[in-house]
């Protein structure tokens, strides 16, 4: 059996859908996508699979992985591991499918039956947020997620701050004591008012903060966590085991969050997961994208022992375009109940893309997040 063709396809709001086939005919989908950079990862792709993967094996997971990590001289960052992650996907989704096994099934199995989602809520516009969580925990969520700081907003002064508090105050309150709220810094807090950010949120017992700081400050982590109890997140924006080592040995990080779709894939995932559990630290891969990347991250979710939480986007429409489910041929594998998603039983991936539907709506994607100012003109973190 060998790798024999390819296809991208750029989707609405804004992800790229990668389609592999073999020889014998087995199709495989990954997912390799950078937000608001489908162009520029959709040719890394193309590079990649004309200049090495068209003719391989496609059961030597592991070798590929290897020859196109390494093999470039030039590596990681998220363009090219990004592009590696949604190959990746798609040999994995084939793998699966030549043995009749669910990814899961090839990786160790079962290691829980069912896997936690959270629901994003907003925050972005401060005024409806309390309402949003009560919402979403009607709906059936048992955990959420917020931005700390409204868009735009420097949190650069003392009400700022109290403002943070009492928006996260609000939720508290909508919700009651047993929801879990994320809150998402989404590095937009210099590092001096990080720290009091943070101890401001603690008495209303956040689930986590994510980046807190943004990564190229990991270093300022520790300091962070030295004045709080509230577990400290990151690592949408890290790429692999190298980039997260610090942050393990550091030992100022209590969940880790690297994307199924940016992070080398489920070949890499894992391995970052498993150095995850030698240090305690557990697993939430991030994922604010598409069915490809949320099946990868419930395949991985399944077998690792010490996988917390699963992100996922369903009905949260950007640029009221598309949703996740609308690419399923049976949208039923992620019916939550009780804020649970079930492990799916179909082989590989676990979901059945639907082509046609793709084919219908492939076409340019041009998502970019806006490029904000504050006040004062200076660029402002997204
Ligand atoms: O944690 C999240 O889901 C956000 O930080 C998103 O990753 C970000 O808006 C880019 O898509
Ligand atoms: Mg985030």
């Amino acid at each position: 059996m060998e790798v024999t063709d390819y296809e991208l396809f750029e989707v609405p709001p804004r992800w790229l859908f990668l389609r592999l086939e073999t020889s014998d005919g087995t199709v495989g989908w990954g997912e390799p996508v950078v937000e608001g950079r489908a162009h520029t990862v959709r040719a890394a792709v193309e590079e990649l699979l004309d200049g090495y993967l068209l003719g391989e094996d496609p059961l030597r997971i592991e070798d590929h992985w290897q020859a196109l990590y390494r093999g470039g001289f030039y590596r990681g960052g998220p363009v090219l591991m990004s592009a590696i992650a949604g190959i990746d996907q798609a040999l994995w989704d084939i793998k699966g499918k030549h043995f009749g096994a669910p990814v899961y099934e090839l990786l160790g199995g079962k290691a829980r039956d069912r896997i936690r989602v959270y629901q994003w809520i907003g925050g972005d516009r401060p005024a409806d947020v309390g309402e949003a969580a009560r919402e979403q925990v009607e709906a059936g969520f048992t955990a959420l997620k917020m931005n700390a700081t409204p868009e735009l907003e420097r949190v650069d002064s003392p009400a700022k701050i109290r403002q943070a508090e009492q928006r996260l105050a609000e939720v508290r309150e909508a919700v009651g004591e047993d929801v879990d709220v994320g809150v998402d810094f989404h590095g937009r807090v210099a590092k001096p008012m990080a720290k009091r950010l943070v101890a401001a949120l603690e008495p209303y017992e956040p689930m986590f903060v994510e980046e807190p700081v943004l990564p190229e400050h990991n270093d300022a982590l520790p300091e962070i966590a030295a004045h709080t109890t509230t577990p400290i997140a990151t690592g949408e924006r890290m790429y692999s085991r190298w980039d997260f080592k610090e942050v393990f040995e550091s030992g100022a990080v209590d969940v880790i969050q690297p994307d199924l779709s940016h992070a080398g894939g489920i070949t890499e995932v894992k391995k970052i997961a498993s150095m995850a559990e030698a240090y305690d630290v557990a697993l939430a891969p991030h994922c604010p994208l598409g069915p490809v990347a949320l099946a990868s991250c419930v395949q991985v979710d399944a077998c690792t022992p010490n996988a917390l939480i699963q992100e996922q986007s369903l009905d949260i429409h950007y640029n009221e375009t598309s949703d996740v489910l609308d690419y399923l041929a049976d949208p039923s594998v992620f019916e939550y109940e009780d804020g649970y998603v079930e492990l799916p039983e179909r082989p590989g991936l676990g979901i059945d893309i639907d082509e046609e539907v793709v084919r219908e709506r492939a076409g340019e994607v041009n998502w970019h997040n806006p490029v904000w100012r504050h006040d004062d003109g200076s660029v402002a973190e997204w």
